[in-house]
C-alpha cells in the first residue's frame, strides 16, 4: 500500500534521526575540574567520529549514572596465566590483600563488603611483586572500575608530586565518572591529586603537573606527554585503558592510546578493561598490554523461559492504545516499559497515558544523558509506573523490577527485519532470579505479524494470541 510505505519511510527517517541525536554528547559543556578551574570541554569535538562510538560512549555513561550496585553474576571467571605454572590467588576478602590501611579504609568507607567475582581473581594478579599486566573482561557493572583503581591506589606514593599513575577513557564524561571512583576511594591520602588531560583543559606550556593520578582521553594524553610535555611517561608506574571496546570503536583512539604506551618504561603495568570481547578489542588488547594475563567473565545468559508471551492483533495505533487501556483496566501492573518504534509516538502515547490518569515518564533519544538518567532513576524509585520509550534510547538498560514489557511496536533492525537480540534483552530475565514477567506484543499489520511470527521461529517460542476486549481472558494471564 502506497500510504503504507510512505509511513514506514517517515517511521525510518524518525529512528535515524533518533540514533543521531545521541550526538547530543558532543555540544560544549562548561564543567569545573578538580581543581576547581573551569574547563571548556566538547567531549568529542571531532565531527569525524563514528556513531557507534557516540552510541556505545553513551550508552556506558548511562548505566554508570544509575548504576547504584555491583551487577550479580553466577557465571565462572575463566583465568589465563601468562605463567601457567605460577599459582593461581583468589581472594575472598579485602584484607587477604594487604592493602595500605588508609586505602583499606577508603574501600570499606564505600561500602565494599568484599570483592567481586572479578576482583577476587583479578586484585591479586594486579597486587602481585612485581605487578603483572592484565587484560580483564566483563560486562559493566561487575566491578571492574573499582579494581583498577584500587591497583592505581595501590601503587601510588602520594609524596611524590608527578603523574605516576595514567588512565585513558573514551570521552570526559567517561573519564569524569572514574575520576570520582579515585576520588572516593582514595579520600584517605589527604595529598593525593587528580587531574584530568581532556580537550579544553589547557595549562601553560612547559609546565609540569604534580597530580599523581593522570585521566583522560588518548588525544590529550598524547599531547601532555609527547608535544607538551606536562608528564613524563618514564615515571608512569601503572597505565590504565579503560572501556577499549568503546575506545577502538574511533580509529584515532587506537592509534594514540599505542603511541603512548610505546613511550611507557618497559616495567610500567599494563592494564586494560573491556565490557565486551570482539576480536577487533581481543587484537587491540594485545597490542596494548604485552605478557598479558587474561580474565574474563562470560555475560550472564538471559532467557524467555520465565517469560509469558502474547500478542494483540489491532487494525491502528488508537487500536493499540485500546488494547493498553484494557490490560490496564483488568489487571495490576505494578511497572512497565512500554516499547515504541519512533519518537513521536513514544511522546503521543506517553501523552494519551498522561490523559488516562498514569503516571508515565518518557525516555527521549533528544534528552541528554544526564537526563535520561534522572528519569530512569525515578522510575526506578517508583515515582512513575509506566516508562515509555524507544529502542534506541533503551538499549542496554535494565531496570529489574519491570514484570510487563508491552512492545508497542516490534523491535526491528533498519531493514525491518526482526531485531532478536533486542527483543531478547527487553523482555528477557537472567534466569538464575526466576523471576516471572508478561511480554504483550501489539500487531497491527501484516508486516508485523511476519515479524512476529519470525520472531517466534527464532525462539522457538509460542507467542500466544490475547483478546484485550474480554476482561476474563486478560485476567487469567496475571495469575
Ligand atoms: N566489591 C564490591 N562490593 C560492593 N560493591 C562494589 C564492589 N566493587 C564495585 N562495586 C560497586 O558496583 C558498581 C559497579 O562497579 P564498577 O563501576 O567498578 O563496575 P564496572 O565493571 O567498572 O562497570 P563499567 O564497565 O560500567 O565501568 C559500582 O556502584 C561500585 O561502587
Amino acid at each position: 500500500m502506497a500510504t503504507d510505505s510512505w509511513a514506514l519511510a517517515v517511521d525510518e527517517q524518525e529512528a535515524a534521526a533518533e540514533s543521531l541525536s545521541n550526538l547530543h554528547l558532543k555540544e560544549e559543556k562548561i564543567k569545573p575540574d578538580t581543581n576547581g578551574a573551569v574547563v571548556k570541554t566538547s567531549a568529542n569535538a571531532e565531527k569525524t567520529d563514528e556513531e557507534e562510538k557516540e552510541d556505545r560512549a553513551a550508552q556506558s555513561l548511562l548505566n554508570k549514572l544509575i548504576r547504584s550496585n555491583l551487577v550479580d553474576n553466577t557465571n565462572q571467571v575463566e583465568v589465563l596465566q601468562r605463567d601457567p605454572n605460577s599459582p593461581l590467588y583468589s581472594v575472598k576478602s579485602f584484607e587477604e590483600l594487604r592493602l595500605k590501611p588508609q586505602l583499606l579504609q577508603g574501600v570499606y568507607a564505600m561500602g565494599f563488603n568484599r570483592p567481586s567475582k572479578i576482583q577476587e581473581n583479578a586484585l591479586p594478579l594486579m597486587l602481585a611483586e612485581p605487578p603483572q599486566n592484565l587484560i580483564a573482561q566483563s560486562q559493566s557493572g561487575t566491578g571492574k572500575t573499582a579494581a583498577f583503581v584500587l591497583a592505581m591506589l595501590s601503587q601510588v606514593e602520594p609524596a611524590n608530586k608527578y603523574p605516576q599513575c595514567l588512565c585513558l577513557s573514551p570521552t570526559y564524561e567517561l573519564a569524569l565518572q572514574t575520576g570520582k571512583v579515585i576520588e572516593q576511594m582514595g579520600k584517605f591520602y589527604p595529598e593525593l591529586k587528580l587531574a584530568y588531560a581532556v580537550r579544553g583543559n589547557k595549562l601553560e606550556r612547559g609546565q609540569k603537573i604534580s597530580e599523581q593520578i593522570v585521566i583522560g582521553t588518548p588525544g590529550t594524553v598524547l599531547d601532555w606527554c609527547s608535544k607538551l610535555k606536562f608528564i613524563d611517561p618514564k615515571k608512569i608506574k601503572v597505565f590504565v585503558l579503560d572501556e577499549a571496546d568503546v575506545m577502538i570503536a574511533t580509529q584515532g583512539h587506537q592509534d594514540q592510546s599505542i603511541r603512548i604506551q610505546r613511550m611507557l618504561p618497559r616495567n610500567c603495568q599494563m592494564l586494560l578493561f573491556s565490557a565486551t570481547f570482539e576480536d577487533s578489542v581481543w587484537k587491540f588488547a594485545q597490542k596494548v598490554v604485552p605478557d598479558p594475563n587474561v580474565i574474563k567473565l562470560k555475560r550472564e545468559e538471559e532467557t524467555l523461559d520465565t517469560i509469558k508471551q502474547y500478542y494483540v492483533l489491532c487494525s491502528s495505533r488508537d487500536e493499540k492504545f485500546q488494547a493498553l487501556c484494557n490490560l490496564y483496566g483488568a489487571i495490576t501492573i505494578a511497572q512497565a516499559m512500554i516499547f515504541c518504534h519512533t519518537r513521536k509516538t513514544a511522546s503521543w502515547l506517553a501523552a494519551e497515558l498522561s490523559k488516562e490518569g498514569h503516571q508515565v515518564a518518557l525516555l527521549s533519544g533528544e534528552m541528554m544523558v544526564e537526563q535520561r538518567a534522572a528519569v530512569i532513576e525515578r522510575f526506578r524509585e517508583g515515582k512513575e509506573k509506566v516508562l515509555v520509550t524507544t529502542n534506541v534510547c533503551a538499549r542496554g538498560i535494565d531496570v529489574e523490577q519491570v514484570s510487563v514489557v508491552i512492545n508497542f511496536d516490534l523491535p526491528v533492525d533498519k531493514d525491518r527485519n526482526p531485531d532478536n537480540e533486542t527483543y531478547l534483552h527487553r523482555i528477557g530475565r537472567t534466569g538464575r532470579f526466576g523471576k516471572r514477567g508478561l511480554a504483550v506484543n501489539m500487531v497491527d499489520s501484516k508486516h508485523s505479524m511476519n515479524i512476529l511470527n519470525r520472531i517466534q521461529e527464532h525462539f522457538n517460542k509460542k507467542i500466544e494470541r490475547l483478546d484485550t476486549d474480554d476482561l476474563d481472558e486478560i485476567e487469567k494471564i496475571a495469575n
